[in-house]
């Protein structure tokens, strides 16, 4: 796949998403049914890639490290692990608007004005507790890849986009997977909940800053949770996180790096 990508499959009635880095948008099948605009597929332009890569050194250190630590599941959290496991998820918030900051040039959040639709999410097919969430964020128009995705998307079928950094790519596949997701049987009280949803980041940064933008549309679904997975740096936290965290009992996304492996998880 190439750079740029934003890749959305139905995997065993499990989404799948992979994306690398940011450029262009490009939605083939909608544009060929003449169901989207030119506008959108024509405002076209190879962005900068955003994000900072590891060394290879470094991750074969990590990995080693990883391989040494294996991934079991077994053991209670204790309390002292759960405030650790609060702090790993502040620092993601930390690092992911760092991230945004950096993006965005000094300016706080929110998408640029140009790459806003005249659609609004109130008029899309959205359950009423994403809708919720969607305006404590305070979108409420979406952006143009939002706008040219979503609705494909909650039609169950496969989407590759491309489109610039900053214009909204990880609510475009998001929601509608959040969508999909809350119509699924939630089964209680299960010792390992099911990995629903994988995304697959290209590095930590943007792994942390998905996570965020998860939390915020997840905030009224109590049956879904979100897990970060980097893997060799703190796998050990991210093993007891995905143990104890009530808000994981059910259904669960996880969001990871190609570069960690994640021994004895399954999707
Ligand atoms: N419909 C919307 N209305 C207003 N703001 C939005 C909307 N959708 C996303 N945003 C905000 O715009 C900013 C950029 O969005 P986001 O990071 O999802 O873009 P992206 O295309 O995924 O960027 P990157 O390729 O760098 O990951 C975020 O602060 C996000 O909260």
């Amino acid at each position: 796949m190439a750079s740029g990508d934003l890749l959305l499959r139905a995997h065993a009635g499990a989404p799948v998403l992979a994306r690398a880095f940011s450029c262009r948008l490009l939605v083939p099948a909608r544009r060929r049914s003449g169901l989207i605009s030119p506008l959108a597929a024509s405002k076209v332009g190879i962005a900068d890639v955003v994000g900072r890569v590891r060394s290879g050194g470094a991750d074969q250190k990590r990995r080693r490290r990883d391989a040494k630590e294996g991934f079991g599941f077994s053991g209670v959290a204790t309390r002292r692990e759960l405030i650790d496991d609060e702090k790993v998820e502040q620092d993601e918030e930390d690092e992911a608007l760092k991230l945004g900051v950096e993006k965005n040039g000094g300016e706080t959040g929110g998408v640029d004005g140009s790459y806003l639709s005249e659609t609004r999410f109130d008029q899309c097919a959205i359950s009423p507790l994403s809708m919720k969430a969607v305006k404590d964020a305070g979108y409420e128009r979406m952006t143009e890849v939002q706008e040219a995705t979503l609705p494909i998307i909650l039609q169950g079928k496969d989407v590759l986009a491309k489109a610039k950094t900053g214009t909204g790519k990880t609510v475009a596949f998001l929601l509608p997977a959040i969508e999909v997701l809350s119509t699924l049987p939630h089964q209680r009280g299960q010792l390992r909940p099911p990995i629903n949803l994988l995304v697959m980041c290209p590095t930590r940064e943007l792994a942390n800053q998905v996570a965020v933008e998860a939390r915020k549309l997840l905030r009224y679904h109590r049956t879904l949770g979100v897990q970060v997975v980097i893997g060799g740096t703190r796998l050990t936290q991210e093993q007891r996180s995905m143990q104890a965290n009530p808000c994981q009992e059910g259904l669960r996304i996880i969001l990871r790096t190609h570069l960690g492996f994640l021994p004895g998880s399954r999707v």
